[in-house]
């Protein structure tokens, strides 16, 4: 059994536990992390910071808690317990001389980020002979290096290289001192030395009040990198950069009334809902009139995307695609958070053609992808469960894939010849109506599809056929908003003729 361990005056230790679950080892049991901490009662440092990093650092995390703490947002109030005791490091230390570790991370934390003493001096001595000499890596801020070196405070980048070189003769194999609390830095600098080189790890500086709890969220992602295998430089870059976008994330939100508060360290779970005016879920109604933007019609008609999709919506269509083949990524993404912004304000969901990475950096509702883009499986795993994935399909086959994968709906084409899509195959109305009762998700027809033809598409009257997407028909035309009302008009009377039908 392998374990990584980390440690603090509070003593977390770390586990991680790769072995097989099963006898023909088809199951491998998840990276594991053990922390031996304190628990913090206002839930943003200690055994909560450590459960919540492992959590969204997709780590199991069991906990042994070695004290109580009564604190909230305005400080350490109470401590019973107890925490950072000699007895409890030295017991510690003999553990793990009795029980050797893969890895051991020590973060000795002495005084917390609201500025409270967590350590005296009667346990320095205990660290510095028993644990250190252990420890793969420990990771003290400015005041905690000074304190385990006895040393004056330190200043600057220069100062803290000297001071991960001491730290590093002490026995660690690694060491990052933390500059967080660098005087007249722009941005936030760690130290990190490995005993040959330096690294000058910088991130920048997040203004916000929510940093409480930083400390032993970068401990515990580092432990939990390593539990899922990283080497340690790698492991710490990613616990940095893990806790700077937490940080960014969290830095609006309120919680409790102190100089500080905690920060939200599951945010990766979230989906950006709060930006979001539109009920996040999908409805296949939505499918109705789905309007498809062309950058290269946009220019023909010396309109910008962002008019383009104002005058859609404006006209009825009841979901916007951008489909910027030609956008370069910058300019895509301006237009992207501009018609997130307009789709959002009327209730209509936005998605991305091909481009997962625009999606998710402007929060839009979802992406649209192809037989040949990213896989809609792969789509799912990097957007969550709440965003909107539609699949092209044009074979039985293709559709039940995408219902496997997760997407939501599917766009079946080309119904009808189009000049839009290159080399596009045209499975007619038949081969819509095959793939359509077939599918097990809601259907969008596509391809050639204009208020001339849209009231045939409807009247097959398939089961899941929920609308049409349509490119050109709207924007190859002088007026998108005159177009589009009158496709709207069109899909409505054949709606109502199907219901009248069915009825
Ligand atoms: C609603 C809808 N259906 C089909 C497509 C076509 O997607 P794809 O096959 O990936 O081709 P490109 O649009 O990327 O050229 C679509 N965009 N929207
Ligand atoms: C983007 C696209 N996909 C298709 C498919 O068959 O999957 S047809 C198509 C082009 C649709 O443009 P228009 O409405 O101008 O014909
Ligand atoms: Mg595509």
């Amino acid at each position: 059994m392998a374990y990584t361990q980390v440690l603090s005056t509070s003593c977390m230790f770390y586990k991680e536990d790769r072995v097989p679950m099963t006898s023909d080892n088809s199951k491998m049991k998840p990276p594991h992390v053990l922390t031996v901490a304190g628990s913090d009662s206002g839930a943003g440092a200690g055994i909560q910071a450590d459960l919540k990093t492992c959590a969204a650092r997709g780590v199991y995390c069991s906990t042994v808690i070695t004290a109580v703490t009564a604190q909230n947002t305005v400080g350490v109030q109470v401590k019973t317990g107890m925490l950072p005791s000699v007895g409890i490091v030295s017991v510690l230390s003999q553990s793990l001389h009795e029980f050797p570790v893969r890895a051991l991370v020590v973060d000795p934390v002495m005084v917390s980020t609201s500025g409270d003493v967590l350590a005296g001096p009667s346990i320095l001595a205990e660290f510095r002979e028993e644990l250190l000499p252990m420890a793969d890596i420990i990771t003290p801020n400015l005041k905690e290096a000074s304190a385990l070196l006895g040393c004056q405070q330190l200043k600057t980048v220069s100062d803290m290289r000297s001071a991960a070189k001491l730290l590093h003769e002490m026995g660690p194999r690694y060491v990052i001192v933390k500059g967080g609390d660098l005087p007249d830095s722009l941005d936030a600098v760690d130290v990190f030395f490995d005993g040959q080189d330096f690294y000058e790890l910088r991130s920048s500086r997040i203004k916000t009040r929510n940093t409480h709890g930083t400390g032993c969220s970068l401990a515990s992602c580092i432990a939990a990198e390593l539990a899922k295998g990283s080497s340690m430089l790698p492991a710490v870059k990613v616990a940095k950069r893990y806790v700077e976008t937490a940080l960014d994330y969290s830095k609006d939100i309120a919680i409790g009334n102190g100089t500080q508060g905690p920060f939200d360290h599951i945010f990766r779970l979230k989906s950006n809902g709060q930006k979001s005016h539109r009920q996040v879920g999908f409805n296949p109604s939505d499918l109705f009139l789905y309007a498809v933007t062309d950058s290269g019609m946009n220019e023909k008609w010396g309109r910008s995307i962002t008019d383009a999709v104002k005058a859609a919506i404006e006209g009825g269509a009841t979901i916007v695609q951008l489909r910027e083949k030609d956008a370069e990524t910058h300019k895509f993404l301006e237009a992207a958070k501009a018609c997130c912004e307009i789709c959002h304000s009327h209730g209509i969901p936005l998605l991305i053609n091909d481009r997962i990475d625009i999606a998710l950096a402007c929060d839009a509702d979802g992406v649209h992808v192809g037989q040949s883009d990213m896989p809609a499986s792969v789509a799912r795993t990097l957007l969550g469960p709440e965003k909107i994935i539609g699949v092209s399909c044009k074979t039985i086959e293709q559709a039940h894939q995408a219902w496997i994968d997760g997407a939501d709906y599917i766009g079946c084409g080309g119904v009808y010849p189009t000049n839009t899509k290159a080399n596009n195959l045209t499975v007619g109305l038949e081969g819509l109506k095959t793939v359509c009762k077939a599918s097990k998700l809601p259907v969008v027809a596509i391809g050639g599809i204009n208020a001339s033809n849209a009231g045939s598409v409807m009247e097959t009257a398939v089961q899941n056929l929920k609308g049409v997407a349509v490119v050109s028909a709207l924007f190859d035309r002088e007026c998108i908003l005159t177009e589009t009302r009158k496709l709207h008009a069109v899909l409505k009377t054949a709606a109502s003729m199907t219901l009248q039908r069915t009825h």
